[in-house]
Parts: C-alpha cells; structure tokens; sequence
C-alpha cells in the first residue's frame, strides 16, 4: 500500500488526470476535467464542490473506473484503473437507480446473485442491509410505493450490500427535500463510521459537504482543477447537531470564498454568445 508523505495509507489516487470528450456530431471536443491530482487516506470522508459543468461527474467515472482518463492515472488499492468497475468500489448516482420491476429485498440482492454468492449469505446481508438503512418493513415493496427518501436508501442498501471499501456518491441527495437530505446524510454518517469504507462525496450543497467531511476538494469551472482542499477539523461522531457550532459557518464561509469566482466564470461559460446583431446595437 503506497504511503503519503504524512505516512497515512494511500486508498485512492488520480495522478496528473485529464478527461477530454472527443468531437461528436459537429460539436468541438469537450475538456472536462484536470489535470489534477488526488490522494484519498484510507477511511477519510472527501467530500468535492466545484461549479455547475465543472467535472464533478467525471471525477467519479474516473475513480469508480467507469470511464478511463485521456492522460495520467486513476488508482484504487495500488491497481491503474480501467474502464471496469473494480470489486471495492460502490458507485450511488443522484437518479434513483432501483429496478422498478423487483421488489426492494430483490433490488438488494441483485448485484450479489450477478456476482454467484450463495443464498444464505445473499438473505444474511441483504438482511443486514435493509435493517441498516431501515428499510426492513419494505422488503416486499416495490420502489414505486417509496418516497424519494426511501428509494434512495434502497440505492445505498444495494451498493452497501456489496461490502465497497471505497464508496462514491454523486449528487446522492439531490432530488430530496431539505429535512430528508439532512437526516440522510447523519445516515451516511453512520454507514461511514461503522464500514470504515473511504467516502467520496459529489454534492452543491457548501453546507452539506462541510457537515459531513473530514477534507473538501474545491473544483474550478471546467476543466475542472483543485483549487483548495479544506480540511475540516470535526470529529468522527459528528452528525447534523454540528450546524449550531459557531466554526461550521466559518468553513462554509471559506468554501464559498473559493467557489464564488468560479461560479460566476462557470455561468460566463454557460451564457449564449451575444449575437453580432445585439452586440452591433450595443456598441
Ligand atoms: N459524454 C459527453 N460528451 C461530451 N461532453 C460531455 C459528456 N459528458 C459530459 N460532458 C461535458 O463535460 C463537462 C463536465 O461534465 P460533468 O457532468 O462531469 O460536470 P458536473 O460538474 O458533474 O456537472 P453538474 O454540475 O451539472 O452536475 C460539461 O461541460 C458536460 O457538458
């Protein structure tokens, strides 16, 4: 296992990671990402914040070894990454990804059937995951008769049920309202605590990211590079409750500080292109 200069134990790195887009239907290639690089301390709660279009999606395809970079390298437990999803890794999207043609004890169970484990440890950890996520009392429901909420534990009880050492979430929380977002993530929390997976965390959410990280990477506009990583500082018990300490506004504070110049070039990004007749009248 690789060391980092601090002597912690290296789960995941990208090393001088670029992603470009190529060409497609007339339009120019798209530089989504890097170069950047990262290293993720085995365990540690990272949480990354970046400008709408930024990459932050291409990050996670990169470290879940859903998409390989266009240059550099994307490791996980010392192995170059591929195109492949690696066992170890657990990938939770925003889009509720449930099956809605099984129930959700089945939903659960599906990657481990796909993967042969045998049936009494199938029952046993899906089991232990439907209780985790307290979702016990809806085995026999379909994903249909779920809140949002709810489908979305399902989501986590699946890939949770597949033992992921390293666990990344893009936008997990998106589609909820405030209050569940809040509860859910004292629940991932929770999940992270007693996995000791190593969580990698994509959200908006400056508020959201801070509560629940140990280290917050902040992405510029696209191509999405660091620009600080922001250590936290909280304790490994927290949970919501932390929102009330007068140094949690602080951080958010600091994290905006960063974003707020790369939001407004990533809107910049994103505006029309003023016409030649508008910007004749203009001048
Ligand atoms: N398959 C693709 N082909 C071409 N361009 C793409 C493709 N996927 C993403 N992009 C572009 O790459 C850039 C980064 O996309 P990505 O989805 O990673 O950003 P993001 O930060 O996750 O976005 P959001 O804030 O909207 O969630 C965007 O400009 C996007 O339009």
């Amino acid at each position: 296992m690789a060391m980092s200069s601090d002597g912690a134990s290296v789960h995941a790195a990208l090393v001088g990671v670029t992603r470009v887009y190529p060409a497609r239907a007339g339009q120019p290639p798209v530089h989504a990402l890097g170069p950047l690089d990262l290293e993720l301390q085995r365990g540690e709660f990272f949480s990354v914040v970046g400008p709408s279009g930024c990459g932050k999606s291409t990050l996670v395809d990169v470290l879940g070894g859903l998409a390989p970079p266009s240059q550099g390298e994307a490791l996980f437990e010392g192995k170059v990454l591929g195109s492949t999803v690696p066992d170890g890794v657990g990938v939770v999207f925003q889009e509720d990804a449930s099956f809605p043609w099984l129930t959700v004890w089945e939903n659960v169970a599906f990657g481990l059937r796909r993967r042969g484990t045998d049936a009494a440890e199938i029952r046993r950890r899906v089991d232990y995951a439907l209780g985790f996520m307290g979702l016990q009392g809806f085995a026999k429901a379909y994903p249909a008769q779920l809140s949002g909420g709810m489908r979305q534990r399902v989501c986590i009880a699946r890939t949770l049920v597949m033992q992921p050492r390293l666990i990344l979430l893009d936008e997990p929380f998106g589609a909820l309202d405030q209050q569940t977002r809040l509860l859910m993530g004292d629940e991932l929390l929770r999940l992270w605590r007693e996995t000791g997976a190593t969580v990698v965390l994509i959200t908006h959410a400056l508020d959201e990211a801070n509560l629940l990280s140990d280290r917050i990477g902040v992405l510029s506009a696209r191509p999405g590079c660091f620009i600080a990583i922001v250590e936290t500082g909280w304790s490994r018990d927290r949970d919501s409750t932390l929102a009330e300490d007068p140094r949690f506004g602080a951080v958010t504070a600091r994290l905006w500080a960063y974003l707020r110049p790369e939001s407004l070039r990533a809107l910049g990004q994103q505006a029309p292109a003023v016409p030649d007749t508008l910007r004749s009248a203009a001048e």
